[in-house]
Parts: structure tokens; sequence; C-alpha cells
């Protein structure tokens, strides 16, 4: 794994997400998409329709997750929680969060946020993700990273990440990324510091993807707490 993030705050300032170097080779990109395929590995399979989530399918990860999937997830905790309490100390909020990404964990756990909230999705032709956020209940970590495990404009078109972000006062705002194979997009859960008249306010913000109009598109979705 190459040096994980360099300072990803002016990003998130400007556009409110942020794109981390390559944080998986293309073979990883494919070993983890062979996955989906294997259901040992899951705890829940999500058909988006079905739900009005949108159209698709995601998959539960097991609290036993797959090498390199673990890894990542501890390596990038260190980088994410400084950010997590400069928002927080911007909005006068508390920080609840422990240097350890485990002892976290425990938290949740302790508070009745058990299961693994880490995914993969799957999209075809004519998919898509509704706008929305991934909260399970009052153990929050503000950050969450998506990681593209396809080519994009090779191995599918359209389906890009999606961003909207209300702005106080005023209509909302959306960004589009495509997700480059094998990075990371680190992005708010729930919602992050924006500057207001009155020095600074908390902007929600929801996620999602916009319609695959071709070929397969899979991403592995990383969040910081855990799931009821
Ligand atoms: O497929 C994507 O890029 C978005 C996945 C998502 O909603 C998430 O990672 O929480
Ligand atoms: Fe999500």
């Amino acid at each position: 794994m190459e040096s994980l993030t360099p300072d990803l705050t002016p990003e998130l300032d400007t556009h409110g997400c942020a794109l981390t170097p390559r944080l998986l080779t293309p073979t990883q990109c494919t070993t983890i998409q062979n996955l989906y395929d294997d259901p040992t590995h899951f705890r829940t399979t999500v058909d988006m329709a079905r739900h009005r989530f949108g159209s698709g399918q995601y998959r539960y990860f097991t609290h036993d997750l797959p090498q390199p999937i673990a890894d990542l997830r501890t390596a990038l905790w260190p980088h994410l929680l400084p950010i997590a309490r400069d928002w927080a100390d911007r909005l006068g909020r508390p920080a609840p969060w422990p240097d350890n990404l485990t002892d976290w964990l425990d938290q949740c756990h302790a508070a009745g946020q058990s299961r693994s909230a880490q995914i993969l999705l799957r999209y075809g032709p004519g998919d898509w993700n509704a706008l929305h956020r991934d909260l399970f209940g009052d153990m929050v970590f503000p950050l969450q990273v998506v990681i593209g495990l396809n080519d994009y404009g090779v191995d599918y078109t359209g389906g890009e990440f999606l961003l909207v972000e209300q702005r106080p006062r005023a209509q909302s705002r959306g960004t589009a990324t495509p997700l480059p194979q094998g990075h990371g997009l680190v992005f708010t859960t729930r919602d992050r510091p924006v500057r207001s008249a009155r020095g600074w306010s908390a902007a929600p913000v929801r996620h999602g993807v916009s319609t695959v109009r071709s070929g397969r598109r899979y991403a592995l979705g990383l969040v910081f707490h855990d799931a009821t």
C-alpha cells in the first residue's frame, strides 16, 4: 500500500470529498470484486429496488473481513481521526472517538451497534443508488471511504459517485465524481463544517450513485461505525 493520504483537509473543505492515492492494486480490486459471489463472506444481501434504495445489489461483510480490507480499514483510521476531531472542534461538538479503531468499535457494540457495516456493491446497466446517509444510531464516525473496483469509462459508463450538500438557507449543491479504480473517495456520512456568517455550521450531506449506462460497476464501502 502506498502512503495513504496526504492532508485531505483542503480538498474536503473545497469540494466536500477527497480522493486518496491508490489504495488497492488492480489485481486486489479484481480479487475483492470476485468475493461477491462467495456467500461465506457476507451476513446479508440487500436488493436495492426492493427497499426503494435505487437499483442494484449490495452485500454486508461479516466481521471476519478478508485481507486486505481489514488492514485497509485499520490503516485509514489514524488518517481520518484528526479530520473528524478537527470538524468536531469547528462545530463545537464532542469528539468521542479514541485513538484505536478497535476501542471505538467496542463502544459501538456496547451501544447496540454490533453488526458489520462494510459493504460490497454491484451495479449493472440501469442500476443506481438513491441519495442516502449510512447512519445506524447514535454512534457516528463522520467520515467514510468508498473504493472503486473497476475502471471508469472502460469497464462501465455512467455510475458517477454523487454528493448532495444542503447549504444553510440556500439550495443544495451537487458534485459528481467518477471513482478511479483502486482509489478511495473520502466523504462525510452525515454532515460537514462549512463557513457561515457566524463561524461554522454543519451542512448535511447525502451520497448516491448516478445510473450506470453500460457495463458492471463494483465498489467497496468502508464505514467506521458499526450497524444495528
Ligand atoms: O457505490 C458507490 O460508489 C456508493 C456506495 C455507498 O453508498 C457507500 O459506500 O456507502
Ligand atoms: Fe452509502
